[in-house]
């Protein structure tokens, strides 16, 4: 029996075919999505066809599962269709309104009430924000889902009249726990959703998803496959890489996450760490930033590099990249919150000012604003004996050169795959046969750790400077 799982994440859409027993690989495809921050999520159903396509088909399959990109907010009309294009967890422009949201509530009563303290990625901002500045666009939503809720709902045979078998029924509109869990209108707590938070954002109340338990069905695809519940993507890795007490997860793709699974939940009160549910039926504590693998993308770009070169000369240069520091915000940054943000680079002198230190540099700060997270969680009783390292951007050879320098416990490089996938798949595996799989996991490197106190002492201290300027006004970008 095979099951599939796919990833729709932030810059393309992944999907594997597994066998259900034994966790075997047996085909896989992937497309690209569009670029930006908000993006008509028809290009990710194309992007869904096209990696199905790719991995031969579905034709042979008995159940599927998606997991995705968190938070991003895809608003329907009556009618099934979106009202406009879905703005992305890294779109920064509703921080103004997740200011509003904690002024009109405050900080304590919203951790309370929903694990998470309002940042612009989160769901319930985006929709104020579309209430403030497109009312009419506001008044013509109908239901709000989340982008693997709208994949399921398509997968299921929903969707606009003219493009779907069934229709556009939007009370067929499913989610799952962790992907409810990052809205800001669901809690933890009690499992429900706090529609006064959700009618405060956006001005009406509105149909919401139904909230899928870890086992349940969805229901099946017109040609007659079960659909799983699905989840939010760092969810799907935890279920994907069997992530239990003492693991770390770090996934370095266009996001940065560390998260680790927990029995109950963990808040954070000063919101660096969201309160997020799990795919298992347990608790997801995370942190994002907005500036990780296209740090080094970007980074690498300027030097006119691949990454395979840029590796060897993040590798090649010292610990502490001779004395520069690299503050990442290139995208503004969610953890720090400083949603307006720019980067830095410190420290430069004839000497330091050199290509590998200017790529170590950029892979050093942004772990470090990973490590400064995994301190955060440690703070808050996260038990954490092991990173297990993962996304694009564990394959750069700077990365595993860097990772023991900044982390305290030792990093993990699990064989290179697509967990979010695979964490699909599980669950796909999970509803087809009725008991969660044990399938293993490879791990390809384990690298102790060998944290240094000047490294961290610098990037903290640049780190610092970047918000006091921000938080002053006296950024670079106020002039
Ligand atoms: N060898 C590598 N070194 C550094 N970055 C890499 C490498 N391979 C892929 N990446 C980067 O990883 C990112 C994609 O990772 P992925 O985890 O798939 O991201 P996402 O899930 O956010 O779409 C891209 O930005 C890509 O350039
Ligand atoms: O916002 C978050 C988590 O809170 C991000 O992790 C998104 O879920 C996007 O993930 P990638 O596409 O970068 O994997």
């Amino acid at each position: 029996m095979l099951v599939a799982g796919f990833d729709s994440s932030t810059q393309s859409c992944k999907l594997v075919i597994r066998d259900a027993v034994t966790g075997e690989l047996i085909r896989q495809g992937r497309a690209s999505h569009a670029p930006g921050t908000e993006v008509d999520p028809a290009n990710w159903w194309t992007a869904v066809q096209d990696a199905t396509a790719a991995a031969g088909g579905l034709h042979d399959v008995a159940a599927i599962s998606v997991a995705g990109q968190q938070h991003g907010m895809v608003a329907l009309d009556a009618d099934g269709n979106v009202v406009r294009d879905a703005l992305l967890w890294n779109d920064t422009r509703s921080a103004g309104a997740a200011r509003d949201l904690i002024a009109e509530f405050g900080q304590e009563a919203l951790v309370e009430r929903t694990g998470l303290v309002p940042v612009a990625s989160f769901t319930i901002t985006k929709l104020r924000w579309l209430r403030d500045a497109e009312p009419e666009n506001a008044a013509r939503v109908a239901a709000v889902a989340l982008p693997h809720d709208w994949l399921t709902w398509r997968l299921l045979g929903y969707g606009p009249a003219d493009e779907s078998p069934l229709g556009p029924d939007l009370t067929k509109l499913t989610t799952d726990r962790s992907d409810a869990s990052g809205t800001g209108y669901w809690s933890p707590f009690t499992g429900e959703y706090d529609r006064e938070l959700l009618v405060a954002a956006l001005g009406h109340d509105v149909i919401l998803p139904r909230v899928l338990g870890p086992s349940e069905v969805a229901g099946r695809t017109p040609a007659g496959a079960l659909v799983a519940a699905g989840a939010g993507d760092n969810a799907g890795a935890a279920l994907g890489l069997n992530a239990r007490a003492g693991d770390v997860v770090v996934s370095i793709g266009t996001s940065g996450t560390v998260f680790s699974v927990a029995e109950r939940p963990v808040v954070d009160p000063n919101g660096g760490l969201a309160g997020f549910a799990d795919a298992t039926g347990e608790y997801l504590p995370l942190s994002a930033t907005l500036n990780a693998a296209r740090v080094i993308d970007t980074t690498a770009t300027v030097l006119g590099v691949d990454h395979a070169e840029f590796g060897r000369l993040a590798a090649s240069a010292p610990v502490g990249s001779g004395g520069l520091a690299f503050v990442p915000y290139l995208d503004g940054e969610r953890t720090p919150d400083l949603p307006d943000a720019t980067a830095s680079l410190l420290g430069m002198t004839r000497g330091s000012f050199t290509r590998e230190n200017l790529a170590r540099a950029a892979v050093e700060g942004m772990l470090g604003s990973l490590a400064q997270a995994l301190d955060a969680h440690r703070a808050l009783g996260v038990d954490a004996k092991r990173v297990m390292l993962i996304g694009g951007a564990a394959l750069s050879e700077g990365v595993r050169a860097v990772a023991p320098t900044l982390f305290e416990v030792p990093v993990e490089i699990p064989a290179p795959g697509e967990y979010v996938a695979d964490g699909a798949a599980r669950q796909a595996a999970w509803v087809a046969t009725g008991s969660r799989p044990d399938w293993p996991v490879e791990t390809i490197a384990r690298l102790e750790p060998a944290p240094d106190a000047a490294l961290r002492a610098r990037f903290a201290a640049a780190a610092e400077l970047a918000r006091e300027a921000e938080e002053s006004g006296k950024s670079l970008r106020s002039v």
